[in-house]
């Protein structure tokens, strides 16, 4: 990270920006900027020597006026009360902006996983799921995988649940293997929306995406996905990276290729068809058609924003731009797509499995690709028509502008829904 921007401010601003382009009264307003809750906990977690450990951990409801609380939980050193506050807020207003019946939530562990055995992380989620227990439930919050967790946390949070309850409720947590009620398609919505973003962005500004250099920071569940699903298009997959550095090709990488070379060495760095290998910051500065952040927040900061050499941006990540960024990118006529469409992809399939969950009925993954495909190209046209419509100085603002109107209409006229 190159910034310090405190990421529940950042939220906090992009909501002020919006909201300066709607009617909406201060007091209500206030009450947009705010989490309704926020749970803070010590854990004491047995390790493998017997040892006890501490971990603090956090879970934020942001706003329940569209439906329950949903949200990811994230396994990461870098956890703060006011990182998971934002996360959580963003969550709100990327369930308003695809129009799914949901509010926000979100949940984190200060952690690294890397340093805990399996078994270890096992009884540390269980341990936050115990806690989490008489806030969780399919109706009321409803947690998901994010940073460092996957589908082997969301099933040990579903089965400390339903044990403790003693129920069957598998809508509790969204994220889960197939076996364990999990949806199709769920690994790859996040990565497959920021694709479809992509695809229609370019089609908006009259880009050609066959061909187009791509840049791609992070290459977890969010950054490979979409760096293969965008090749998929025929673009040109240049550079990507991940913790340990960038690996660059001029003629395109293999996206999936890398990933196998990341599975079998733990990074991208040592790709053997790589041309060169550097930096995350030279990553970002790339003269690319298209950037996709998708690693964490703060990744571009005002002063690196100067460098970015990029046309369009299109963020996997939450929360990758700072405010200030943002206001540089604007002047400098970077194409920004914000986080809440781009990345909503995630939380859309969540929805679908839910759904699934509750009618006891499971989709083919055709259905889920096509009904997530619905979802994301009818929230781009409502943004963009509303960046239009009101003369809106970017597309992130446009995006608050159309959640915010969304979430204030629920709250005026009285709750949640359906
Ligand atoms: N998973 C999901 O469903 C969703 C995720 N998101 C967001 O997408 C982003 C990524 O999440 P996800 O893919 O799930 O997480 P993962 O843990 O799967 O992957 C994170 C990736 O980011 C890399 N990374 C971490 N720090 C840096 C850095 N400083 N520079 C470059 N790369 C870095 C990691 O590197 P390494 O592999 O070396 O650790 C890893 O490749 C987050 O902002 C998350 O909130 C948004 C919506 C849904
Ligand atoms: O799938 C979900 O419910 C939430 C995913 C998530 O945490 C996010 O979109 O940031």
């Amino acid at each position: 990270m190159t910034d310090q921007a405190n990421p529940f401010e950042s939220l906090q601003e992009q909501i002020d920006d919006a909201a300066a382009h709607l009617d909406v009264a201060d007091d209500v307003l206030e009450r947009l900027k705010h989490p309704e809750r926020v749970l803070g906990l010590n854990l004491s977690v047995e390790l493998d020597d017997g040892s006890l450990d501490r971990f603090r951990a956090f879970r934020s409801e942001f706003n329940g006026d569209r439906g329950p609380y949903k949200g990811g939980i994230r396994y990461h050193p870098g956890v703060t009360r006011d990182e998971v506050k934002a996360l959580s807020g963003w969550m709100v207003y990327k369930c308003a902006v695809v129009d799914i019946p949901y509010g926000g939530g979100k949940g984190g562990i200060v952690v690294d996983p890397a340093d805990y055995s399996a078994a270890e992380i096992e009884r540390l989620t269980r341990s936050f799921a115990e806690e989490l227990r008489p806030f969780i439930g399919e109706d009321t919050d409803i947690p998901a995988p994010d940073v460092n967790t996957g589908q082997r946390e969301m099933n040990w949070i579903k089965d400390t649940y339903e044990t403790l309850e003693n129920t069957t409720e598998p809508g509790v947590v969204t994220g889960k293997s197939l076996e364990s009620g999990g949806s199709e398609g769920r690994v790859e919505a996040t990565g497959r929306s920021t694709m479809l973003t992509a695809r229609e962005a370019f089609d908006y500004l009259d880009k050609e995406i066959e061909g187009a250099s791509v840049a791609v920071q992070g290459y977890g569940n969010a950054g490979h996905i979409a760096a293969y699903l965008i090749e998929d298009l025929g673009a040109n997959v240049v550079a990507v990276s991940d913790s340990s550095g960038a690996v660059y090709a001029e003629d395109g990488l293999d996206a999936r290729d890398v990933k196998r070379h990341k599975n079998e060495t733990g990074s991208v760095s040592g790709y053997a068809d790589a041309d060169e290998e550097f930096s995350n910051e030279n990553l970002l500065t790339m003269d690319v058609d298209l950037l996709v952040p998708a690693a964490l927040e703060n990744a571009i900061d005002g002063d690196l924003a100067r460098d970015v050499h990029a046309d369009v941006i299109v963020e996997a990540a939450n929360g990758p731009l700072t405010p200030e960024a943002d206001d540089v990118l604007t002047e400098a006529d970077v194409h920004v797509f914000p986080d809440i469409l781009a990345n909503a992809g995630g939380v859309t399939v969540s929805y679908f499995e839910w759904v699934q969950n509750r009618q006891r009925f499971y989709w083919t993954e055709e259905r889920v690709n096509e009904e997530l495909e619905r979802h994301i190209v009818s929230a781009f046209d409502d943004l963009t028509e509303c960046y239009e419509s009101l003369d809106l100085p970017s597309f992130r603002t446009a995006a608050y502008v159309v959640a915010i109107q969304r979430v204030v209409d629920a709250f005026t006229d009285g709750g949640n829904w359906p």
